[in-house]
């Protein structure tokens, strides 16, 4: 375009829960000169269902939470549209702790390590709000390191399972990594509650996006048909001159604004996926890379018949191996998908990335040799039918599940995290600090970076301009 954008036109790239927000954030304020760019073919991002022999499972974000002071408005929207969840009871879980080579820890024996792991998480919990009463201090302490402090390190494999089930099933990162102070105590669950509800609908978790959505972008039959948002639109250059951006697609496509509010996660800005003209200054570029991408893999099976034990008290289980989180944390989907013979094992981090990068053949031999540990009994198991290995670190357009907070990131490094720069905004799951990783931290990061922009647009524009 020849002429000159309006003053105030802005381009938000990414239409997962953070970028959407943001939009109905300026739209409800009057401000509806804006174009979403999105690099998939659908909205959502990294809430994202998927298939296995047509069942719907969530590869991404699957639960909410609720019995908290405060409402998740994820999980309010959930409610409004009658998304089906199920409760998770973690009740049982010292019954089904199975060892290294086969066969269950006895529940007292289990009873006594989940109290030493209670007592670590209250010394940690005291500890980290010792560390921010501190106003303005920098001290901080991996939840490794406060473990050491309390004389109470992890060791053995009952103890490591346990351990990795309390921390890293959440954080997706290691307790030598993750920062005490800015993890306990968890402000989601301190705010929403600990009552932990796991989506299971056909429809998916994405539709809570889209009934967002649907609130203001015109749509047809459950379809976007509003021409702000532009699908299959992959950012690959953000171009800031003193009076406006130019954001140029892989596609070619050239986009005139005066702002843009950048969505993608911490892993992408991490990448070399998006270029800034001119670069962004080195505060900004510390900002980005201390700050962690975590992974998170849910690796869905589908068994020709059940080997594992089902009933009350039975979903979720534990294999207890010598490697820390190795195929540690399962859980079987018969009340969600009763009679599909479905289970799945989630892994994290390092093994993520290995799993990743070698073949589902491999996968499958090691996870069988795993199950024929924990349920074969000399018995024969059959293979799995099915598999679905979502691959968010390899995936360019995520890099990784959601961010982690790691031990030694400042605060204010934090606020460099979140600042905009010049004209380009930021916003995303890692910009909220109070709910960081959720997609309730996106759903207000989207909000909050929206009327920071506003706030630009009518009077004071905090972006920095080097
Ligand atoms: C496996 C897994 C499990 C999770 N479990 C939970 C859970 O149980 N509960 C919970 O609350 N949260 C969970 N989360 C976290 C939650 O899904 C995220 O915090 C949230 O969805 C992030 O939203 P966002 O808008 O910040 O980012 P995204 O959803 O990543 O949105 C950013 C969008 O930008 C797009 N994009 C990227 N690069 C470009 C580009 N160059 N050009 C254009 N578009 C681009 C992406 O395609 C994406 O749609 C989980 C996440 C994963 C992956």
């Amino acid at each position: 375009s020849r002429s000159p954008p309006p003053s105030d036109s802005v381009i938000i790239i990414g239409a997962g829960m953070s970028g959407i927000m943001a939009a109905k954030t300026l739209e409800e304020a009057g401000y509806k000169d804006y174009i979403i760019l999105e690099a998939d073919s659908r909205i959502g991002g990294r809430v994202h269902k998927g298939q296995v022999d047509g069942n719907t499972v969530e590869m991404g974000a699957n639960w909410l939470f609720s019995g908290g002071p405060k409402s998740s408005p994820a999980h309010e929207i959930a409610k409004k549209i009658k998304l089906r969840t199920l409760y998770s009871d973690y009740g049982n879980l010292s019954s089904n702790i199975y060892k290294q080579g086969g066969g269950l820890y006895e529940k007292h024996v289990v009873e006594s390590a989940f109290k030493v792991a209670d007592a670590r998480q209250e010394f940690g919990t005291n500890l980290s709000k010792i560390l921010s009463s501190k106003k303005g201090g920098d001290d901080d302490i991996s939840i490794l390191g406060s473990q050491r402090l309390f004389k109470q390190v992890p060791k053995g494999p009952l103890d490591l399972a346990v351990d990795y089930f309390y921390n890293d099933f959440e954080e997706a990162e290691p307790t030598r990594i993750s920062s005490l102070k800015n993890t306990f105590p968890r402000q989601l669950m301190e705010d929403f509650g600990e009552d932990s509800y796991f989506v299971a609908d056909p429809r998916g978790f994405e539709t809570v996006v889209h009934y967002i959505a649907n609130q203001f972008l015109s749509h047809n039959n459950n379809k976007i048909t509003d021409p702000r948002l532009q699908l299959k639109k992959t950012v690959r250059k953000i171009n800031q001159s003193k009076n406006k951006v130019i954001i140029t697609t892989e596609d070619g496509s050239v986009y005139h604004a005066n702002y843009v509010i950048v969505t993608v996660s911490v892993g992408v800005l991490q990448s070399d996926l998006i270029g800034f003209v001119p670069r962004l200054p080195l505060w900004k570029k510390l900002a980005i890379n201390n700050f962690d991408m975590a992974i998170y893999t849910k690796i869905f099976m589908k068994f020709p018949y059940k080997f594992w034990p089902t009933g009350p008290g039975t979903e979720f289980l534990l294999y207890a191996h010598e490697t820390r989180g190795y195929f540690t944390i399962w859980q079987h989907l018969e009340n969600e998908l009763p009679g599909e013979n479905m289970i799945f094992v989630t892994v994290t981090d390092e093994e993520s990335r290995r799993i990743e990068q070698q073949s589902e053949k491999k996968t499958k031999a090691e996870i069988m040799q795993v199950l024929k540990k924990m349920f074969g009994n000399g018995k024969q198991i059959p293979e799995p039918d099915t598999m679905l290995i979502p691959k968010w670190w390899s995936n360019r357009l995520y890099k990784g599940s959601y961010s982690n907070w790691p031990n030694g990131y400042t605060l204010h490094s934090y606020h460099d995290l979140q600042q905009p720069f010049g004209r380009i905004y930021f916003a995303g799951e890692h910009t909220n600090s109070t709910y960081l990783g959720y997609v309730d931290g996106a759903y207000f990061s989207g909000i909050n970076t929206a009327n920071a922009l506003i706030k630009c647009l009518k009077h004071f524009c905090e972006g920095r301009r080097s």
